[in-house]
């Protein structure tokens, strides 16, 4: 019999949602936040777990992951594949606890919370935004597509978020998206509400976000790789005369991008940043990036270069932004392209993500995609005839410019123009720099979790620079 630590230890490791994977942890806490009323015979609870990380260098680090639980007398064994374990548990005695996540029955009390919400001393709340009528009805099933967040689709209504790595304070997706919705942005899915608790401190806990579902969505990243296959596959084309040219889609992400950077100027305001110190964090981040991918150092002047340009600018402005926005975080719907997960870049500690930061940093993760799509789609296409990858490489270039300079042409506000100069001398240096940065954070990234992928940054990096 394992005790409850040693279950939620062995449950939480093996979880898609997990990022501290391949590091040693013990669970150090267990903190119950509240319930959720309604369930007849099974309690359903929701668990803060603390997860104490210790390396041996005298410096151990705790992370919270929420875990909401459907706790059940007998074993249910159309939830074997989300049993966490079976334990005496402090207020319910001996129970088979699943992750509430898969049950069916589990989800739709938390929908209906969201109208008749339970009492104050539940100790969660779930908190309402007017505008839509919540489809109460509808069925829950867990989204497949799971990665850092366990996602619940009601019908065809709406998306429940239920965030598994918890930080103290406000959760930068909640926010923005609440600040979006009430100005009547048409590039999210709308937020409908969303549940909080309060932590031993007071600060509150975000701990899920209900949304609208974009039912006709397309991912962002499938529609740009259709586009790469069609132009690899008609050799002799170029970009703008195969079918998927993705030309006019790029603009339309570029224009829908400048809207939401405006609508999040409006909201939260404007500020101005020192250049250097900007460019001495992307310094910092090189130093620290060289470590973990030593082939980078090669290419650390380059680098370095367009951090020394963006420091000679003295101030620029900054604001609430994506953070970490790529062709994998877009949709496109029958409605126009939509932005998705407003979290932040996963690496850095929420209240670093909530600060304001340069539009720019978006628009170049936007750019990179575009690098990224192209070399993605050759990778899993291996080639051994030294003709066809001079081809391919040479379209894969011409693919990614042709993108580029629609997304920056549109986000600059031109979308006629598909060439040449779209911006001032110091935008031009800010992209430059942004760039740069995100092709260090990139090598780092695919280093620690798809060290196939590498070359694709590692490339990038040694092309900063360079027309
Ligand atoms: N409102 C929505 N409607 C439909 N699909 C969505 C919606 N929000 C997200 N998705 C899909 O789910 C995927 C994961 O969502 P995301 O917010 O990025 O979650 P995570 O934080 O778990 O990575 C997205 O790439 C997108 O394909
Ligand atoms: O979506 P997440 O918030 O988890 O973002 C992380 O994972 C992304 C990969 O899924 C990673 O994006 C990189 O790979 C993409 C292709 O898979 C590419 O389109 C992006 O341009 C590239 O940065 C992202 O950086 C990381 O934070």
């Amino acid at each position: 019999m394992s005790t409850r630590a040693e279950s939620l230890h062995a449950y939480i490791r093996d979880r898609r949602w997990f990022g501290g994977k391949g590091r040693e942890f013990t669970v150090t806490d267990v903190r119950r936040l509240g319930a959720v009323p309604g369930h007849a015979t099974s309690p359903i609870v929701v668990d803060l777990v603390e997860l104490t990380f210790d390396d041996g260098s005298g410096q151990a680090e705790t992370e919270l992951y929420q875990l909401p639980m459907v706790l059940v007398t007998d074993p249910d064994t159309r939830l074997d594949h989300a049993f966490v374990g079976w334990w005496e548990d402090p207020d319910h005695g001996w129970v088979h606890a699943y992750d509430a996540i898969h049950d069916r029955s589990s989800m739709t009390l938390f929908l209906k919370a969201f109208a008749s919400p339970p009492a104050d001393d539940a100790g969660i709340t779930f908190v309402r935004v007017p505008g839509h009528e919540i489809d109460l009805d509808a069925i829950p099933a867990p989204f497949s597509g799971e990665q850092s967040n366990s996602s619940v689709l009601f019908g065809d209504d709406s998306v429940l978020k239920v965030f598994r790595k918890i930080t103290r304070g406000e959760n930068p997706d909640i926010t923005t998206h609440r600040a979006l919705t009430e100005v009547g942005s048409t590039h999210i899915a709308a937020l409908y509400g969303w549940i909080e608790a309060r932590s031993d401190d007071g600060s509150p806990l975000h701990l899920a976000m209900l949304q609208e579902f974009l039912r006709t969505a397309s991912d962002g990243w499938e529609i740009a790789l259709a586009s790469v296959r069609d132009l690899f596959s008609e050799g002799d084309l170029h970009a703008d005369e195969v079918g998927g040219d993705f030309a006019a889609e790029a603009a339309r992400l570029g224009t829908a991008l400048a809207e939401v950077h405006e609508q999040l100027r409006d909201a939260f305001g404007v500020e101005t940043v020192k250049a250097a110190s900007v460019a001495d964090q992307m310094n910092e981040r090189l130093d620290q990036a060289v470590e973990v991918v030593p082939e980078l150092g090669e290419h650390a002047d380059r680098l370095r270069g367009a951090y020394t340009a963006l420091a000679d600018l003295g101030d620029f402005p900054v604001q609430r932004i994506h953070g970490d926005l790529h062709l994998g975080q877009t949709l496109r719907t029958i409605k126009g392209w939509k932005l998705v997960d407003f979290e932040g870049e996963p690496a850095k500690p929420l209240a670093e993500r909530m600060l304001p930061d340069s539009p720019w940093r978006d628009v170049a993760g936007m750019l990179r995609s575009f690098d990224y799509a192209p070399h993605a789609m050759a990778r899993s296409m291996p080639e051994d005839d030294p003709a066809v990858v001079a081809q391919r490489d040479h379209r894969a270039e011409e693919w990614a410019a042709r993108n580029k300079a629609a997304l920056l042409a549109a986000y600059a506000g031109d979308p006629e123009v598909l060439a040449g100069p779209a911006l001032t001398h110091d935008e031009g240096v800010q992209v430059a720099a942004y760039v740069a940065d995100k092709t260090v954070y990139e090598c780092v990234y695919e280093a620690r979790n798809r060290p196939s992928w590498l070359q694709i940054p590692l490339a990038a990096a040694a092309r900063v620079g360079t027309p």
